[in-house]
């Protein structure tokens, strides 16, 4: 049992956190402070275009997002080439990605923020936790180049010490390496960093990394039921945490 669960249950509403028992956070991005779907339905349906692809809806790119842009596109392209066998279309998929790519990171760049909203009660979340003095870092699956402007456009970039990306290490969620990496960064140790995220991603990597971890029930999760997720604990809203 960690620090942040009852006795009494293995999975619970958050419990607020004990001030001693952390010295720093690290954020998801997706999912968790701001509202993306916007964003990747247009930028993906704008690469479909330019590719003479068919569209795709937003519920089918909710459950792709989450374990990066490589796995967002082939998922994609997958998704709208069914009429290929599957080995057509692992070959056409691969043949199409680096343009699918280069489309992608031009419209996404382009329309970053402008179909996207961050989650109410996430700035009091973040001033909460910033006034009881613990560290803060942004952990996202999202090119850093993507995370960075968008965090700027809605006010949220001033929260984070460290904002890194899923291009930052060498692996991504839920690899633990990313959370590890991030906490070397921030010079604290695992142990005693909270990882808040919306999906198994998340918590498989923060449970690898030896990380509390909380998830919000309102994020993207792979299509699957958030409090099915081995977690610590769960807030509705990030004020939640204060
Ligand atoms: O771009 C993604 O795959 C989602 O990124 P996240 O890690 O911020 O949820
Ligand atoms: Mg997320």
């Amino acid at each position: 049992m960690t620090a942040f669960q009852t006795s009494s249950s293995a999975v619970v509403n958050f419990i607020p956190l004990p001030p001693s028992c952390v010295d720093a956070a690290i954020i998801d991005l997706d999912g968790t402070m701001v509202d993306t779907l916007g964003d990747f339905s247009e930028a993906l349906n704008r690469m479909l275009q330019d590719l003479g692809l068919s569209p795709i809806d937003a519920g089918s790119i909710e459950s792709m997002v989450g374990k990066g842009t490589e796995h967002l596109l082939r998922s994609v392209l997958k998704h709208v080439l069914p009429h290929y066998g599957a080995d057509d279309v692992a070959i056409k998929i691969e043949e199409l990605y680096p343009s699918a790519w280069a489309s992608y990171q031009r419209h996404y760049l382009a329309i970053n923020g402008q179909f996207a909203g961050v989650y109410s009660g996430v700035e009091a979340g973040l001033q909460a936790l910033r006034a009881r003095g613990l560290r803060l870092a942004c952990l996202t699956n999202k090119p850093t180049s993507f995370a960075l402007p968008l965090l700027e456009l809605k006010g949220l970039a001033g929260y984070f010490e460290h904002v890194f990306g899923g291009d930052a290490f060498e692996r991504k969620k839920p690899d633990p390496l990313p959370l590890l990496k991030t906490c070397e960064a921030l010079g604290v140790s695992p142990a005693r960093t909270l990882m808040v995220g919306d999906s198994s991603n998340d918590a498989q990597a923060a449970r690898a990394a030896g990380c509390p971890v909380v998830l919000v029930t309102y994020g993207y999760n792979h299509g699957q039921p958030v409090r099915a997720v081995d977690a610590d604990g769960f807030v509705d809203s990030l004020a939640q945490l204060a």
